[in-house]
Order: C-alpha cells, then sequence, then structure tokens
C-alpha cells in the first residue's frame, strides 16, 4: 500500500485565528496562557486535518512568527528570556532583518552572525515548538539555515555547518525523538564544489542520530541529487512540481540505496488542481524502483487554508484546490494507485474547462511585433521634451504613491465593500481624501504630486478586482510574514480592463493642482508575483495580457491629460527564478511585459518605475533594458552596495534613492537624509538625482509623513542653492 506524507499546512487558522492571538497578546488583550493555549489548540486542529487525510505530516510546526528565527533560539545564536522577548526579535527596535524566503512572497527573519564565529548550544527555547512532539519532528536543516543567515565570517561556512550538524544531532539523540523531518530547500540553489563538499561531510554526522531522518528538498531541482541519496538519512523529498523535469530525469538514474523517495508531486504554492491520472502513472513508474510516499512540492503554506467558504464563480471551484484540499489530492492519488478511481474522476472532471476566455484578447498578443515592445524615440531626445513640459528644478522631489491608510480610511473602504455605504457616498469620501492630501502636497511644496492610493486596499488586489480574467477570492488569506496576510487574487482567465480602473481618481486629483500628478499603477510581474497564476498558457502570455490592459489605461491618463505615470514593480526581483542560468529567459518576459505597458506613449510622457524590498545590485542590467525614465528605489538596507551596482552598468536615467526608511516610525532630519544623497551624488549626476522617501507611505501616520516630507523638501531646497 502506498503511504502518503504532508507539510507545511498552514498555521494561520480557517479564522485567522493565529493573527488574533498574536496580536491580542502585543496588544496585551491576550495573556500568555491564553496566547500558549491558544496555539497549542490551533497546532491541534492543524494535526487533525492532516490526519483526516495522510499517514504521516511533521509535528512541532508550529510557530509564534518565523520558522528561522525559531530554529536561531533552539541553537543558541539568539536569546530570549520571554515572549516579549521573543517578539522583540521580529518586530522590536532590534528586531532581525527580515527578507523574501526563496522566490516566493513569504519574508523571513534573517539570523545574523554579525562575523562572530559561530558557536552552538541546544538552548530551551521559551517557545518550545516541540514540545510533545516525537515522530516527524520538524527543524530547518543545518545547510539552509547558515545558508540564508547572514554575517558568518569569511571561510567559515564549513566549519560552522558541522558545528550545527552536531548540535542538530545532540538535540534529536536527547529527545529521543524517533524520527525528524528536516527541511533543506537551500540545496536546490545553484550550488559550489566547495558548498557540495561541505555538506556531505557535515550530513555525514547524520549516521549518529538514532532515529529516522527525512530530508526534504522543494522550490526547484536539486543539481546534485545522486549525492542526497548517499548520505545517511532514511528519505529524500523532492519537488517533481517546480523542478522543470530534472529531478525526475535524475531519479531515472539514481540508486536508491534503500531510501524512501518523498515524492512531491502535488503542487505546494499553485492553486489549480491536480491532474491526478496523469501524476498516478508518474508515480507507477518511479514506484518501480523507489519506496514511494505520495506528498507535496512545497509547502502549503502558500496557499489558503481551505476552500470552504470561498466566494468564487462555479466554473473556477471545479478547478481549484487551497490547502486542504491539497492533502485530499494527495489521498487521492493514493487511492488511485490501489484502483479506486472513482472520487479522483469526480475531482478532475473540469479542471480543463475554458471559463474565462477572452479570444480577442489571445488574438491581440498574438498579433504583438518585436517593434511593439519598443519606445521611441531614444530616451535622449524624449527627455528634452519632457523637461519642456514639466519644466522641473534639480532634485525634483516626489512620493511614491500611498499615503497614510488611516483608521477612517480603512473604515469607510470596509463599509462600502460590505454594501453598507453606496457608492456615491464611497465616492464623495475618496475624493475628499485625494482633495486633502492634494492640499497637503502643495503646502509641503513638493515637485510632483500623488493622488494618495486610498480607494485601494491593495496594490494588486485592487487591479485584480477591475479586470476580467482574475477572481479574488474573499477570505483567501495567506501568510507574507510574521502574522501579515494577503489574499492573493487568481489569474484564472483571459485579462482585460473592464472599463478605466484608475483614471477617474487620478485625474480628478490633477484637476486640484497646477502641479503635475503621477498615474500610479502596478506592473505585470508584480501583479502576477502576488498571484496564483494560470498555468494553461505560458506565463509570458499572462503578463502580455495584464500589460495590454495597462497600456490602455496609460492611453486613458495621457488623453486626460497626464503627463506623467509610474509603474510599480516592486516584485521584480524576487519573481526570479532560484538558479541564475533560469533568469535570462525569465527576466525576457518581464522587461518585455513592462516594455510593452509604455512603448506607445507620447515621447513627453515621462515613464517612472519603483521596486523595492531586494537585493538590486545583481540585477542591475535587467533593470535598465526596462527602458523607463526614472526609477525610484529603496535602498535603506545597501545603499553603499546599490550605488556601486548603479555606477557599473553605466546607468543613464535619472533615480531617485529613497530617503527616507518608511519601515520606521522615525522622522529622519534633513542633514540625516543628505548623507544618503551625497554618497550617492559621487556615482549619479545631480541631474538625475530625485529626492523621495523608499516607498509608499501607506503604513505611516500623518504626524511622521508631514514633518519627513518638510525635511525632505528642505534637503532639496538646500542642495538647489548649493549647486548654484
Ligand atoms: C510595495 S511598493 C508600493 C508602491 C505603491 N505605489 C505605494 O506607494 O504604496
Ligand atoms: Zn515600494
Amino acid at each position: 500500500m502506498v503511504k502518503t506524507y504532508a507539510y507545511g499546512f498552514p498555521k494561520l487558522g480557517k479564522q485567522r485565528e493565529f493573527k488574533r492571538l498574536i496580536e491580542g497578546f502585543w496588544a496585551q488583550k491576550v495573556t500568555e496562557e491564553e496566547l500558549r493555549e491558544g496555539i497549542k489548540e490551533l497546532g491541534q486542529k492543524r494535526e487533525e486535518t492532516y490526519r483526516k487525510y495522510v499517514d504521516a505530516f511533521p509535528q512541532g510546526e508550529m510557530t509564534l512568527y518565523d520558522p528561522m528565527l525559531d530554529t536561531a533560539l533552539l541553537f543558541g545564536v539568539y536569546k530570549a528570556n520571554s515572549l516579549e522577548e521573543y517578539f522583540e526579535l521580529c518586530r522590536g527596535k532590534n528586531a532581525l532583518e527580515m527578507t523574501k524566503w526563496f522566490n516566493t512572497n513569504y519574508h523571513y527573519l534573517v539570523p545574523d552572525f554579525e562575523g562572530r564565529e559561530p558557536a552552538f548550544k541546544v538552548c530551551e527555547p521559551v517557545w518550545n515548538r516541540h514540545e510533545g512532539a516525537t515522530e516527524n519532528v520538524h527543524i530547518i536543516a543545518p545547510f539552509t539555515f547558515l545558508k540564508l543567515s547572514k554575517g558568518l565570517p569569511e571561510g567559515s561556512f564549513e566549519g560552522a555547518l558541522k558545528e550545527l550538524t552536531k548540535a542538530l544531532v545532540d538535540y534529536v539523540n536527547s529527545k529521543g525523538f524517533k524520527s525528524v523531518h528536516l527541511e533543506d530547500p537551500a540545496l536546490v540553489m545553484e550550488l559550489s564544489e566547495e558548498e557540495w563538499k561541505a555538506l556531505v561531510e557535515a550530513y555525514s554526522l547524520l549516521s549518529e542520530v538514532k532515529g529516522e531522518v527525512n530530508l526534504f528538498t522543494y522550490y526547484d531541482s536539486v543539481d546534485r541529487l545522486e549525492l542526497l541519496f548517499e548520505l545517511p538519512v532514511n528519505g529524500i523529498g523532492v519537488d517533481l512540481v517546480h523542478d522543470r523535469g530534472e529531478n525526475l530525469e535524475q531519479l531515472k538514474k539514481i540508486d536508491p540505496r534503500g531510501k524512501k523517495l518523498f515524492a512531491g508531486v502535488v503542487d505546494g504554492r499553485n492553486v489549480w488542481r491536480n491532474d491526478l491520472f496523469k501524476t498516478a502513472e508518474v508515480l507507477r513508474e518511479l514506484s518501480e524502483k523507489f519506496d514511494v510516499v505520495i506528498t507535496n512540492a512545497a509547502p502549503l503554506f502558500h496557499l489558503p487554508v481551505s476552500l470552504e467558504g470561498a466566494t468564487l464563480p462555479k466554473e473556477l471551484l471545479q478547478k481549484v484546490a487551497f490547502a486542504e484540499e491539497k492533502l485530499k489530492e494527495i489521498k487521492l492519488l493514493a487511492e488511485i494507485l490501489e484502483g479506486k478511481e472513482e472520487e479522483a474522476r469526480e475531482w478532475v472532471k473540469g479542471i480543463n474547462n475554458k471559463f474565462g476566455e477572452i479570444k480577442a484578447v489571445r488574438e491581440r498578443v498574438s498579433a504583438l511585433k518585436e517593434e511593439d515592445f519598443v519606445r521611441k524615440p531614444s530616451y535622449k531626445e524624449r527627455v528634452k521634451k519632457q523637461q519642456e513640459v514639466l519644466n522641473l528644478p534639480l532634485f525634483p522631489t516626489t512620493t511614491i504613491g500611498s499615503f497614510p491608510q488611516t483608521e477612517e480610511v480603512r473604515r469607510v473602504r470596509l463599509l462600502y465593500r460590505k454594501g453598507k455605504l453606496d457608492k456615491e457616498s464611497y465616492e464623495t469620501f475618496i475624493r475628499g481624501e485625494i482633495a486633502k492630501a492634494i492640499q497637503i502636497q502643495e503646502e509641503l511644496g513638493l515637485d510632483i504630486f500623488v493622488h494618495g492610493e486610498f480607494e485601494r486596499t491593495d496594490m494588486v488586489e485592487f487591479f485584480a478586482e477591475k479586470m476580467k480574467g482574475i477572481a479574488t477570492t474573499g477570505n483567501g488569506w495567506v501568510i507574507s510574514y510574521g502574522t501579515r496576510c494577503y489574499r492573493p487574487p487568481i489569474i484564472y482567465g483571459d485579462v482585460e480592463r473592464d472599463g478605466v480602473m484608475t483614471v477617474p481618481e487620478i485625474a480628478f486629483a490633477q484637476s486640484l493642482t497646477d502641479k503635475p500628478v503621477k498615474g500610479m499603477l502596478t506592473g505585470p510581474v508584480t501583479i502576477i508575483a502576488w498571484s496564483f497564476v494560470r498555468e494553461d498558457i505560458p506565463i509570458s502570455e499572462v503578463a502580455y495580457q495584464i500589460a495590454l490592459a495597462l497600456k490602455d489605461e496609460i492611453r486613458d491618463y495621457e488623453e486626460a491629460g497626464i503627463k506623467i505615470v509610474q509603474i510599480d514593480e516592486p516584485a521584480i526581483r524576487e519573481k526570479a527564478p532560484i538558479k541564475k542560468r533560469n533568469w535570462k529567459e525569465y527576466f525576457d518576459w518581464a522587461i518585455k511585459s513592462f516594455r510593452l505597458c509604455h512603448s506607445s506613449v507620447k515621447p513627453e510622457t515621462q515613464i517612472h518605475t519603483h521596486m523595492c524590498y531586494s537585493e538590486f545590485g545583481e540585477i542591475m542590467e535587467y533593470i535598465l533594458e526596462m527602458d523607463f525614465d526614472v526609477i525610484s528605489i529603496e535602498a535603506s538596507r545597501s545603499k553603499g552596495d546599490i550605488i556601486e551596482a548603479f555606477e557599473k552598468v553605466n546607468f543613464d536615467r535619472q533615480i531617485g534613492l529613497g530617503v527616507w526608511d518608511i519601515h520606521s516610525p522615525y522622522v529622519p532630519s534633513a542633514e540625516e537624509m543628505k548623507e544618503i544623497v551625497e554618497r550617492a551624488l559621487r556615482v549619479i549626476p545631480k541631474e538625475n538625482f530625485w529626492i523621495n522617501p523608499d516607498c509608499g507611505l501607506k503604513t505611516r501616520r500623518w504626524e511622521e509623513v508631514i514633518p519627513a516630507l518638510r525635511n525632505l523638501v528642505k534637503l532639496a531646497g538646500e542642495l538647489r542653492k548649493e549647486t548654484n
């Protein structure tokens, strides 16, 4: 009988209980006892869900914030003597840095060794996620833990890996765990010979573990899969969905050496139902050689908890599966292999329906020619025309788009969305907010205005609601970090505008001022990165469809007299494949989709883009090809590096390097902002330099925004004087 296994089920809870408990504790509305009790219950509910569908699953997966932090605490990299101290590390003044977890939209806390020689010591953490666990105990594997940490002294990786593996072995043996579930997704990265060698050497120590060890990889293929089968472990988990066929190819040649193969065949990252009978074929073939356990490919926490209560059209409901339904698919696969096909046949009945097809959109994309992706005239020529129209001073000042989403804004928007406020009153309210924002910008003396994005809940969901072919889920919440949730929309069909999306608000804002107001759009790559995307057509086509919808919107902006358009692409780096050898293919469509948005604008229309939350140094060459006129970029973390990167590529466009880190309530002085500018001006000519915050201001309060922007405008004034 084929065995089944699953891991990474969302910790959030159907009613977002996780969020309520933790945030309640922060607000001192939930006591520590209630928190511990509540989390325990939530953990039990998860286990019950697993048990309904699969034979086995990890224990001790539950965290109060992030598993990387839990691992760091377990091995003594940090100390927390109370839950307050634990959460200090997550969100306090000296919190760990947060960064994207591989190419997903989940952010983890980055352990930092700060250049110190690491020493690991098993600690009894204040939050012990392994309490009561005995089997398949969930731990982030040493290789992934160290690979994703920072600040290890040069040359110490190999030693640290051995030390940490030793500590792990001691821990597992001292607790007497029957088996452990080691998560090692970093093994799918492009690793050097030395790294593979270090891995094999360090993990040879796993032979001392008394219980069973299973090692899980996911998100891509493992380049040297055969090496994993030589390790002293009992089972290897591989991703057979996101591996471009590379894992499967290797498995054909690999000697199983008595190991179990955890075959990840049910997608943990996307919502589409599994083509069960096709998958069963693959499993059958693998079973001839391997002792196969059916499992998910990638942890399931990238998906909403369950379809129960989802408000989706029924044709779409027939095609999708959220986390709980993915568990069911694992079970159905096992049934097929045992000859029980009935329920599985029912399950896949609708998966290929053509819901959402719009022929005209398909034709429009297939008619695209190379020149449709090229803007004319060249930057050099058009910049002159733009300057004639805009007549901007040196160091133009602007903001990134959103202004504070106050309690009131959120309350009124919610009333409207729940149908408790009529459209007209809602629109009047939004206009009122826009008018206030324009007034404030006027008083501050900024050069380029924004309307404030008060009508937008989320920069992707807002557009999803305005486009045909994209569904929003109502309650399909997914954690993006800590307790922060978002609802990824589902791109299921051909995408087209359903009338204008943003023009009325922008045009209204423009009608109130003589200063240019920026049209504000979310770019195709970001819409794709933060949604679940259809897989029945190439992703490049999906991107071009979205680009064409945005292109139509930009044409309407121009007709409404808007002179500057900003197309935000904050997710462009995160969406890049884990392996660099796959970058070219990705950036090809990513860049072309951006260019398609703006290729037919008038020369005098100035195109901006905005990016944030990533390391841009290594993608600088690609960024340049997007052919924008101005880029604003968040760089609070690595100002130095990014400036160097600009120098290397000979950056000839205008740039606004964020001078205010908007992730903190701290209001920087003009002098502090100036430091950043001065460093940057050594590399970027002053004619090309804009002054702006790091990112949008929606999470800030007006009490911080007004003084900070006043300082920002003051700084621009001083810089102008100095250059005169
Ligand atoms: C994550 S990037 C955000 C850009 C958006 N225009 C804003 O200002 O909020
Ligand atoms: Zn941003």
